[in-house]
Formats: structure tokens, C-alpha cells, sequence
């Protein structure tokens, strides 16, 4: 393979301004004040040496962010001509103890309109989670005039095309940063604003969730059960708030809805792109992956196919030990861009956690603090359609009841539906009331193997649902 490895930064620019948020439930919001319109490019600031921060949040990254500004506080001024300072940090609890130390001047608070409403703020920092209260926080920061950074994921992927309108509405120097909402500490977001602005993507895959891959790691290297896998990951700080958005494949998706929408200009809803997560796997998936000679990831995959059309998916993939993504452990992300100029293009860093996360969002602070124009935050539309069916050869795990013939039957159903069998993989069945067979297929339509997995499920033998994954690339025998 043909691999560069590419971390490339960028210039950004941005041009906003005032817009009336119908949709806000506020609650605690009251006052909006019209943002300033201007034609310069600059950020609209309080004070010509300082720019004023109000971060909501002060968890993982909120904390992350605080303690870089914090170290790096006399480089910064250098870099960028200003002081970085945090003015505010809202959070849930007050009284809550925190494992970070607050710089002088610098007050928690709980109401967000300690922070929209004061004049003095020229950015909010969300990394406080969740899409209703950090989208009115958003909403109300942005529409008061105050440039925005978020790692925030779940709110971009849901309220996009939103976030969007509200975006061309604004005329001053009002931005929307996010580079840590994808891949935490890849600049992931920044490559896809402006690198391949002369090029063509085909495809993007690769592991977008640093939590389970951690888990998978743990699970499949280290032997850890699920449970401790996924305390692990909480304790380093690599899940969600509600670990189910990653270990139900969730996060991963809004991720690659974010990343279609810089790739191919597209809007594609999240429930439409076919999302599955780590939960169905068992010990025996991993034996068979071995036995094949690879690995399981979880991983978002979105291509163009010859029509010029673009599939996407989330799930456990098999992947082969020769390829790159194999050896992508722990809380590591890794993301490779297929295109036609560049060929093959791989990010690889940190994912999540901490300081990764508090990195870019700081990249984007510090983006702000020097004058940096942005670019248009989400490029430009397009018409590519969305398709809910991809070509991929596929590995299929039953869990049966032995008897005579249940190969012969399986052989049937996946003639009926024009399934092309490759292999089959059995262990020697050690209980015959918990065994678990594998078929991995030729190059087949995902529509037909659905089809499969229907009527296999239907078979008196079979216990509970089949489970099927992609393998990734077709050539994965070469
Ligand atoms: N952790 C990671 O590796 C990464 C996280 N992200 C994203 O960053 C964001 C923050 O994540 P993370 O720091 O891990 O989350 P945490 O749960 O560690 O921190 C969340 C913080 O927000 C505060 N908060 C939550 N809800 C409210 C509310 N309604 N009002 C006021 N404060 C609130 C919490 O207050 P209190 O402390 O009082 O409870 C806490 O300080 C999320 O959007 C996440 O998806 C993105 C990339 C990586
Ligand atoms: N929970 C997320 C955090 C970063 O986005 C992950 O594990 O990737």
C-alpha cells in the first residue's frame, strides 16, 4: 500500500453575524444580544492584548484545556500577541472537587448566562457534552457574538444543516471551531476543510472511537472481560458520559457523519447510515479472526461507489495483520483517505482522552487568539446521494444447536440469494448446545447478506441472531 502519513494543519477564515434563534428552548439563556456586524475578518474581541475565555465544562477536556493554557500561558502571549485567559468555567456541581487548579481571576459558575451574557467573553468553549443544553449554549454564544470551539460530536452530527444556517447568518468576525469533535487529537477536521480541495475522496475508513478500540485492545491482547475493559476506558477518560454512544457504535457515527459532510458535501441523517457496535462480539470472533490472520475494529467506513454514490457504515470489521489499521491499539485512532491524487493518506494519533482532546480544542483557541481566518466551517454542499447498500466480502458467525445437515442448509440459503461461499471455520464443538461456526463469503451485496442472515436465523438449529461484519478491502488475501 501506498501510505503517506499526513498531519497537516491549516488556515481558517470566517465571517459572521447576527441571527435570532427560533428553535432555543432557554431555560436558563434570557438575553440575547445582535453580534456586531463587521466586514473584517478578525475576531470580534474585548481588549487588543487579551482574548477571554468561558469554558462550559471542566471535566476531562475542560480541565485538559485550563491546565495547557495554564503551562503554555507565557508562549501563547508570544505566539499570538495576546493573554489567553479563562474567565469563567461553568459546570453542573460547583461544590464538586476538581483535578485541576483554576487560574487567578477565574470563577466557576452554573448559570450559562454568567457566561453568553457577559460582554466581556469573546469565546465559548463547550465541552460540557450532550445536545440540548450545549446546543442552546452554542446557539446563544455564537448569536451574542462570541466565537465558539466544541469537541462536541453528538451536537454537530445531530443539528448540523442547522448549525450551518445559523453560520451563513452571521456577519462579524464570529467563528465555529471544532477540530477536536473528530478523532480527538488528529487534526482531522482542518486536513478535510483544506487539503483536498483538488482532489477526489473515495473512501475514508478507519477506527474513529478511541474508547473501543481501547476495549477491544484490552479484550483481544490483554484478556480482560468486557466489564473491565469498558471501567478501564471510563477511568482514563476515553468513554462518553454515556457509554453506550461508544460502545454502540453511536459516537463513531456522528463522527463519520461529520467527516461525509467535509469529504462529499453530503447531509446524510445519522439513523440512515447502518450502525452496529462492539456488544455482539464473542471470545469465538476473535478465535476465528486469528485463525484467518487478523483482527476485529470497529470502524466507520464511508466510499463512493461507480455510480458515484456513497455507502457508509459502522461496525466491527475484520481487518488483516498486514494492513495499517491492524496494529492500531489502545485509546489510537487511525484514519485512512483514499483519493485520486493523493492515494492513500493515513492519520494516526491519539483519539481521546485528555490532553489529545484538549489539544486541538486548544489549536483552535490559539487559532483565534493570532487572527487566523477560518474556512468555511463545513465546505460547500453538494448533490452526491446517499445509498444504503456497499459491496464487501463478509465473515457470518452462527451459533447452532448441532444436527446432521446444517451446513448443507446454510449452503442452500446462500445459493438462494446468490451468496458465494469462501470458507468455513469451525473449532472442534467442545458443547454441543453452545457452538458457533464461521462462513466467510466472496464479494457480495450487503442487501443479499441481509437476506442470508433473515432465513439462517429462521433454521430450527440457529440460536439467537447470526452476527456478520465486513472484511475491509476486497484484496484482504493478498
Ligand atoms: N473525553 C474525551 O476523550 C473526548 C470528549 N469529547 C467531547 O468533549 C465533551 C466533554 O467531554 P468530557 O470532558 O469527557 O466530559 P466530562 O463528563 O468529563 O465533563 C463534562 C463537564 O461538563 C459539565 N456539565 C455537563 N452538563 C452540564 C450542564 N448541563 N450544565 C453545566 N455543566 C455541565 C460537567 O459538570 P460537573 O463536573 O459539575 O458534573 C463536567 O464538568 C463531550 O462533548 C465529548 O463528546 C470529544 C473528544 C474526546
Ligand atoms: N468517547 C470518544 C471520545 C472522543 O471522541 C472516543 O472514545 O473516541
Amino acid at each position: 500500500m501506498n501510505l503517506q502519513i499526513a498531519y497537516i494543519a491549516a488556515a481558517a477564515l470566517g465571517r459572521v453575524s447576527s441571527f435570532t434563534p427560533s428553535t432555543i428552548s432557554t431555560a436558563r439563556q434570557t438575553i440575547f444580544r445582535s453580534a456586531s456586524s463587521s466586514t473584517t475578518s478578525t475576531l470580534n474581541m474585548s481588549s487588543e492584548d487579551t482574548i477571554t475565555l468561558g469554558i462550559f465544562g471542566g471535566g476531562t477536556v475542560g480541565g485538559g484545556i485550563v491546565e495547557i493554557l495554564s503551562n503554555k500561558a507565557d508562549y501563547f502571549k508570544q505566539l499570538t500577541g495576546k493573554s489567553i485567559e479563562v474567565k469563567k468555567v461553568c459546570v453542573r456541581d460547583a461544590s464538586k472537587p476538581r483535578d485541576f487548579t483554576l487560574p487567578e481571576g477565574c470563577s466557576i459558575v452554573t448559570s450559562y448566562d454568567d457566561i453568553l451574557n457577559d460582554d466581556s467573553i469573546d469565546v465559548a468553549v463547550e465541552v460540557m457534552g450532550g445536545t440540548t443544553d450545549a446546543k442552546d449554549v452554542v446557539v446563544g454564544a455564537l448569536t451574542n457574538g462570541k466565537s465558539v470551539v466544541t469537541a462536541n460530536k453528538a451536537l454537530i452530527a445531530k443539528d448540523l444543516p442547522e448549525i450551518e444556517t445559523l453560520l451563513s447568518t452571521l456577519e462579524s468576525g464570529t467563528q465555529f471551531r471544532y477540530e477536536a469533535a473528530v478523532c480527538g487529537g488528529i487534526p482531522i477536521i482542518r486536513s478535510m476543510q483544506s487539503d483536498f480541495v483538488g482532489d477526489n475522496i473515495q473512501l475514508m475508513c478507519g477506527i474513529i472511537n478511541g474508547c473501543t478500540n481501547f476495549m477491544l485492545t484490552a479484550m483481544d491482547r490483554d484478556k480482560k472481560s468486557y466489564d473491565e475493559a469498558l471501567s478501564e476506558a471510563s477511568a482514563l477518560g476515553y468513554a462518553e458520559a454515556d457509554p453506550t454512544l461508544d460502545v454502540g457504535g453511536f459516537d463513531a457515527r456522528s463522527k463519520l457523519k461529520i467527516l461525509m459532510r467535509l469529504a462529499y458535501g453530503m447531509n446524510v441523517e445519522e439513523d440512515e447510515i447502518s450502525c452496529r457496535g462492539i456488544t455482539e462480539l464473542t471470545k469465538m470472533d476473535f478465535e476465528y479472526a486469528k485463525m484467518l490472520g487478523g483482527t476485529i475494529k470497529l470502524l466507520g467506513v464511508a466510499e463512493k461507489n461507480d455510480a458515484g454514490d456513497v455507502s457508509a457504515y459502522v461496525a466491527p470489521c475484520y481487518v488483516t495483520n498486514e494492513d495499517a489499521l491492524s496494529s492500531v491499539n489502545g485509546a489510537t485512532n487511525a484514519i485512512e483517505v483514499l483519493s485520486d491524487n493523493l492515494v492513500s493518506s493515513i492519520y494516526i494519533g491519539q483519539g481521546a482522552g485528555r490532553y489529545p482532546t484538549a489539544n486541538s480544542c486548544i489549536n483552535d483557541i490559539v487559532a483565534l487568539a493570532k487572527g487566523d481566518q477560518n474556512l468555511l466551517p463545513f465546505n460547500p454542499t453538494s448533490e452526491t446521494k446517499f445509498v444504503n447498500n456497499y459491496e464487501s466480502v463478509f465473515y457470518l458467525r452462527l451459533n447452532y444447536r448441532d444436527q446432521v445437515g446444517i451446513t448443507r442448509q446454510v449452503g442452500e440459503v446462500c445459493e438462494k440469494h446468490g451468496v458465494s461461499i469462501h470458507s468455513i471455520l469451525q473449532n472442534p464443538v467442545a458443547k454441543n448446545q453452545e457452538s458457533a461456526f464461521a462462513i466467510v463469503t466472496d464479494k457480495v451485496d450487503y442487501a443479499a447478506i441481509l437476506k442470508v442472515l433473515a432465513d439462517v436465523e429462521a433454521l430450527s438449529w440457529c440460536k439467537g441472531k447470526p452476527f456478520y461484519m465486513p472484511v475491509l478491502r476486497d484484496d484482504w488475501q493478498n
